[in-house]
């Protein structure tokens, strides 16, 4: 049975759970629960804080898991990202009051706080900077009004804690972040686990292709065909079917979600015509 990780809490845990049932896997009911087993797809998964997942998979107790990058380079377990996964993207950032440092240069023998210490401490040792860390478990913006540090160092998703907290982002993004599948560094293609683990990656490539592609019909005329299919190249190649009306053709294309709008405008003014988009509900490349 492979045995999978999950986070059972935070920013990672929702849209984790609802990745893995669009996958088909068996998802925990209550939100107490600790693990559940999907005997039809033979996976146990397990409920752990997503900060102590790339522990849990470094051990080879479990097979792999889902977290953050920037917890999985944090914790410095023997674990390696081998799928992002789309959701939970952040940036990790320096930020402190308006005017008080610009570069990483600046932090000389000044204090940051931060609920990361293993990538500060990292990226102050790249740009040999000696500084001091004081750890906080979480609300680090908190920590310069009340005189604890005089940086932060923290997630940013849309920068609204930082601004309600009178501060500013300086410096180069130090991360960028977001979910990824992560297994042990090393495990590989001899161990049992190695097909199911293929397996489970498999669904959620499809699932990440589901969200971010749609299916596109269109009709058109023969001699337009090499523009319009410039327009619509698909994944591997568009299916171009005949039509009974003569010097007419059909074809179908995946498309970007995001551009399908444009295409549509693109192909009707190339005389394509009965041009659909349909979502993809799952999907195996
Ligand atoms: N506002 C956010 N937007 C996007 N991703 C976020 C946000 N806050 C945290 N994350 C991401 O979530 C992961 C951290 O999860 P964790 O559960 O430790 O913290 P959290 O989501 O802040 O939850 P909490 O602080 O309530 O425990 C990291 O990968 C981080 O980049
Ligand atoms: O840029 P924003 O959109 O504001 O998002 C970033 C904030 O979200 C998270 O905080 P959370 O609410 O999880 O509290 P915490 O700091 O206690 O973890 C993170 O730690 C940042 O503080
Ligand atoms: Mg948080």
């Amino acid at each position: 049975m492979l045995r999978i990780a999950v986070p059972n809490k935070g920013s990672l845990s929702g849209p984790a759970a609802d990745m893995l049932h669009e996958a088909g896997y068996q998802q925990r009911r209550e939100s107490k629960e600790l693990r559940i087993v999907d005997p039809n797809n033979e996976v146990e998964f397990f409920y752990l804080r997503p900060r102590d997942i790339a522990i849990y998979v470094s051990s080879g107790k479990l097979d792999i898991g889902i977290t953050g990058r920037d917890l999985l380079v944090d914790s410095g377990a023997d674990a390696e990202e081998i799928l992002p996964l789309g959701f939970a993207r952040s940036t990790f950032r320096f930020a402190a009051k308006p005017g008080t440092a610009n570069g990483v240069a600046d932090l000389k023998g000044r204090t940051i706080a931060t609920s990361y210490e293993g990538i500060v401490a990292g990226h102050l040792a790249d740009h040999g900077i000696d500084a001091s860390v004081v750890h906080l478990d979480g609300a680090v913006e908190t920590a310069i009004e009340l005189g604890v540090a005089e940086v932060i160092a923290d997630v940013v998703e849309t920068g609204t804690s930082l601004r309600n907290a009178g501060l500013e982002i300086f410096g180069e993004p130090i991360m960028k972040s977001e979910a990824v599948v992560v297994r042990r560094v090393g495990a590989g293609p001899t161990e049992d686990a190695e097909p199911k683990v293929q397996q489970f990656l498999r669904r959620l490539q499809g699932v990440l292709v589901a969200r971010t592609y749609v299916m596109m019909d269109y009709d058109c005329r023969a001699e337009h065909l090499e523009r319009a299919v410039a327009l619509t190249p698909g994944l591997e190649s568009p299916t171009i079917s005949p039509l009974h009306n003569e010097g007419w053709v059909a074809v179908r294309a995946m498309v970007p979600s995001k551009e399908a709008q444009r295409i549509m405008d693109d192909l009707y003014a190339l005389g394509a015509r009965a041009i659909l988009t349909t979502a993809i509900h799952a999907c195996r490349l």
